[in-house]
């Protein structure tokens, strides 16, 4: 399956995928050490990229001149079960990838919104853009924190968006968020959305063909080149 706004590739298994989006990762980040001198990653939290996480942290690349950051954040503190960022440092921050920069999202601050100045405000000091970027989704269509729900969604969408990083209130999100911009997310070298199962595939298909648009599918409609869709059952 393939239009121009994406690019699908399905795997056997779940351990074929995270081989496979942890090769492309590594073979974009070290590219980008060899070309700028060092690479910038956002990854996504949630149940689906430990796998994936796992594979990267073993690839053998100069992973002293990483920055790793979270494409969004629960504002949760890193002891949360709930948190972006432990998932991150338990599973890929280990193996050759325990050498590499983590700047969070996530500051305690009285509020995301106070949280989202001050973490903006932290990774403008990177070398932007990212040199990858990896999205994953919900069943309801959302993808960073681009909720449906969520409290100036149109706002939120807009690539042309000055911020890097912004605070997200949605009803269904659980708790406040801080998500990269979309901007920041479509500026990556590789965007991919890792989608596991029967249901989120389904989710996605409705989204690129109904008339309901979900985040998904502006992000897809956003990107100025194809996004890779990595997906296993
Ligand atoms: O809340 C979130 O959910 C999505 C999807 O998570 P999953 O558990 O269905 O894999 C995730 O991409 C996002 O980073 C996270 O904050």
């Amino acid at each position: 399956m393939a239009t121009s706004g994406y690019s699908w590739t399905e795997f056997p298994t779940r351990e074929a995928l995270a081989g496979a989006l942890a090769g492309a990762v590594a073979e974009k980040l070290a590219a980008a050490i060899d070309r700028r001198g060092g690479g910038l990653l956002a990854v996504s939290g949630g149940t689906t990229p430990g796998r994936f996480f796992e594979a990267l942290s073993t690839r053998d690349i100069a992973w002293d001149k990483v920055t790793v950051t979270l494409v969004d954040e629960r504002f949760v503190p890193p002891s949360s079960p709930r948190s972006n960022a432990a998932l991150v440092t338990d599973r890929l921050l280990r193996n050759a990838a325990s050498a590499a920069r983590f700047m969070p999202l996530y500051q305690a601050a009285e509020n995301a919104a106070e949280a989202a100045s001050q973490a903006e405000a932290q990774l403008a000091t990177l070398n932007w853009p990212l040199d990858a970027a990896i999205l994953g989704m919900g069943t309801d269509g959302h993808t960073a924190s681009f909720f449906p729900d969520a409290d100036a969604l149109s706002t939120l969408l807009d690539p042309a968006g000055a911020r890097a990083v912004l605070p997200v209130n949605a009803a269904s999100a659980g708790e406040p968020r801080l998500t990269l911009s979309m901007g920041r997310l479509v500026g990556a070298g590789f965007l991919a959305l890792h989608i596991e199962g029967a249901e989120k595939r389904a989710v996605f298909e409705a989204a690129m063909e109904g008339n309901d648009k979900k985040p998904v599918r502006a992000v897809i409609e956003a990107s100025p080149q194809p996004v890779g869709v990595f997906w296993a059952p």
